[in-house]
């Protein structure tokens, strides 16, 4: 076994997968990979649907964080699962293939101009990267590569109910969209994933399974890294433990941390890097004292217009019973049918307050009544169909602090969900729009009743977003990378922290601000362009 590296990269998920194998496979480099969670392989993890019901019965597979009390939704906390899995976010998600748009990478490098030897993040230079990585199986032009490690495809499976929710949209005078990913991001169409006839495509099955004989990279699982060490402003080493104890490990090269939002400023600050006030508060010693290290944190909030269907369509009970073995057989005979697709396959990006302006809100038509377990107690169970509505630019940010000094400790996470006016507007004219889709034409036809929200009232709407919403799982911007300049920048714009040599960070705190879309995709991608910054090639 190799027992030095060139590089260590803390965090296998979206993009610390991404980065380990490209310095492995492109730079040659001797890359010790630490990966708190477990393996990937898993009969529920790897078919689409089967991750939702580790979501809802709970799973080693996630960790949990839960939110401090949220004052805008009744002092409710909110949960907040993240991948405890190599692959991360990939490994647990829902698989939606999903980039932004280029508005949001030019957004990005407006914020980051003015660092000395800034490269670029306008959408011209960050495309190549999302292209290097993707092997689509139905585009193959400008905007998308073929050739990939990453197979995004079609889904195996339409469900009407879909299909009906994209022609309501229609009706509302929104465009097909074929490509979401395509020239533009309005409309309604169809999610593209990241799944292959049925298994999911995670990052890592597509970047660390072809090299998991490669004696460069060096992997270990269930390693749940404790803190960087640093001497002389440089990160030499880390301390993680293990089922064997705790351990030291050096490197001479880089050390890439990609333990992701929630985690990655809790890593930064219990290694002396934060806000020196807080890390005295917990007796930490200040070795960079990093203002904005666990603040920025933006999240994607979400919430559902909710309907009983007048027949049996949808997705209820597909997974018990007769229908589960139906299913189930489909699937393993002919490699088709329902247990190819997550269930969310149509969406839309729309603007309801000005078509033409950019998107302000993306919503996933889900095939069956998605309500909290209270809830579905008091309406009932049966077949019935959810619109989940996404704010795609919020404008409230929240932040990351530490709990205590002890790793072990899960840190506070405080998005501040609706906490600005603008995200609860927001939210109210989106749920007045979906509840018009539901009552839009072939929809409408389909739909016995609405059960959630009943009062369309401002004060009704607003007391539904403060009982419902949650997080669409896309926390972000807790060490940004900022301008030169900027106090609250934690990274220059190679996405090294700043005033320490030999640490860059690499996944979605990274990001400035929140892309207008899933978040998978984009940290893949900075994983490539992390890769090629250590490897000098950028
Ligand atoms: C339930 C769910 C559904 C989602 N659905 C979609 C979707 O459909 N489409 C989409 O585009 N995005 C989706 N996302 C979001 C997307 O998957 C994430 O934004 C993305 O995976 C984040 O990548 P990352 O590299 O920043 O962090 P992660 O992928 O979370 O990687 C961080 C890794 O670091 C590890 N780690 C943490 N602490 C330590 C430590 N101390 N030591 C060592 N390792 C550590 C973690 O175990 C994890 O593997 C979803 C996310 C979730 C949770």
């Amino acid at each position: 076994m190799v027992d030095s590296f060139d590089h260590i990269v803390i965090g296998g998920g979206s993009a610390g997968c991404v980065a380990a194998s490209r310095l492995v496979e492109d730079g040659g480099a001797r890359v010790l990979l630490l990966e708190a969670g477990h393996h990937h392989r898993h009969p529920l993890l790897d078919m689409p649907p089967g991750v939702f019901k580790l979501l809802k019965n709970g799973s080693k597979f996630f960790k949990t964080h839960q939110s401090v009390p949220q004052e805008h939704l009744k002092g409710r906390r909110a949960d907040i699962p993240q991948g405890n899995v190599l692959g991360g976010g990939s490994s647990v998600n829902g698989q939606a293939y999903v980039r932004g748009r280029p508005a949001d990478y030019d957004e990005w490098h407006e914020i980051l101009r003015g660092n000395n030897d800034a490269i670029g993040w306008d959408w011209d230079q960050v495309l190549p990267h999302f292209k290097r990585l993707e092997g689509n199986q139905k585009f193959n032009d400008d905007l998308h590569g073929a050739d990939g490690k990453l197979v995004v495809s079609d889904p195996g499976y339409i469900d009407d109910m879909a299909r009906w929710f994209v022609q309501a949209l229609q009706a509302q005078g929104e465009p097909f969209n074929p490509d979401f990913n395509g020239k533009t991001q309005r409309g309604a169409g169809f999610f593209q994933f990241t799944y292959n006839k049925g298994q999911r495509v995670s990052a890592a099955y597509a970047f660390i399974e072809p090299l998991m004989k490669d004696p460069r990279l060096t992997l270990r699982l269930e390693a749940q890294v404790q803190r960087i060490l640093i001497e002389n402003n440089r990160a030499v080493g880390v301390v993680y433990t293990d089922k064997t104890g705790t351990h030291e490990v050096r490197t001479e090269g880089e050390i890439v941390l990609s333990a992701g939002a929630l985690m990655t400023p809790k890593i930064l600050m219990l290694s002396g890097l934060g806000p020196a006030d807080h890390l005295a508060e917990h007796g930490i010693d200040v070795v960079q004292d990093l203002p904005g290290v666990g603040q920025n944190l933006k999240d994607h909030p979400d919430v559902s217009v909710v309907a009983r269907a007048n027949g049996p369509y949808g997705y209820w009970k597909q997974d018990r019973g007769w229908n589960m073995i139906r299913n189930g057989l489909e699937f393993k005979l002919f490699g088709r049918g329902r247990i190819t697709t997550t269930g969310l396959e149509a969406a839309c990006f729309v603007n309801p307050t000005d078509p033409e302006a950019p998107p302000t809100h993306e919503a996933y038509c889900i095939p069956v009544l998605y309500l909290d377990d209270e809830t579905l107690k008091k309406v009932g169970d049966g077949y019935g169909v959810s619109i989940q509505m996404v704010l795609l630019k919020p404008h409230s940010v929240g932040e990351v602090r530490l709990a205590s000094a002890n790793p072990a400790d899960m840190p506070l996470v405080n998005p501040n969900f609706l906490k600005d006016p603008r995200d609860m507007e927001a939210m109210r004219v989106g749920l007045r729009y979906f509840h018009k889709t539901l009552q839009t034409r072939p929809l409408a036809d389909k739909v016995a009743e609405i059960v959630a929200p009943l009062d369309l009232s401002d004060e009704g709407l607003t007391e539904h977003c403060k009982r419902m919403v949650k997080t669409n799982y896309h926390p972000v911007g807790t060490a940004k990378m900022g301008a030169d300049g900027d106090p609250m920048a934690v990274l220059d714009a190679r996405m090294r922290v700043r005033g320490i040599t030999g640490l860059r960070v690499c996944d979605m705190s990274a990001v400035p601000e929140i892309p207008a879309g899933n978040t998978n995709a984009p940290a893949m991608m900075l994983g490539d362009r992390c890769a090629d910054l250590v490897m000098g090639v950028l």
